[in-house]
């Protein structure tokens, strides 16, 4: 059975997207990642996503929409990514773990390295932020 993640594509007020880096030495160690994390036993997506959120950055989900499901299968095992846009929060994102982190335009999504699983996120997140840029022009913002 794949190994369930919650996913957060967080963005800022500028549409700016929130990244991390992996510590070297775990799976994928060294690539840029979206933050997030395994569900523990019992826990929904959200619940786990929240969760996640809560300890890696200090921050908390206020709204948040499904981006889509990515199953990969790494030599060391298959994930199930499950993946959420989090369009506003409360608090200011911090590297808690120590982790690197960074805010990135979409357009310079290409110059991080990210594991093999995120291609297709990257490109969903960019469909779906060229749709809200066209609703929010529609509405004169
Ligand atoms: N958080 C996160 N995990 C990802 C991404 N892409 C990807 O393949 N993964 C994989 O999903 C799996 C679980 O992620 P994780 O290591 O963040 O889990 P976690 O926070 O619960 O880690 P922990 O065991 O240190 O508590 C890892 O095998 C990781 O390589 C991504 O963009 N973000
Ligand atoms: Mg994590």
């Amino acid at each position: 059975m794949a190994l369930q993640v919650a996913v957060g594509v967080v963005l800022n007020s500028r549409r700016e997207i929130l990244l991390t880096r992996r510590a070297v030495e775990v799976h994928q160690g060294g690539l840029w990642e979206f933050p997030g994390g395994k569900l523990e036993p019992g826990e929904t997506v959200l619940e786990a996503l929240g969760r996640e959120l809560r300890e890696e950055l200090g921050i908390e989900v206020t709204k948040s929409t499904p981006l889509l499901e990515v199953r990969h299968d790494y030599a060391e095992g298959s994930v199930l990514l499950d993946v959420h846009i989090v369009w506003a929060f409360e608090g200011s994102p911090q590297a808690l773990e120590g982790q690197p982190m960074a805010w990135v335009r979409q357009e310079a999504l290409d110059d991080y390295a990210f594991p093999a699983a995120n291609m297709p996120i990257i490109a969903a997140l960019r469909e779906q932020l060229a749709d809200s840029e066209l609703s929010r022009s529609d509405q004169g913002a």
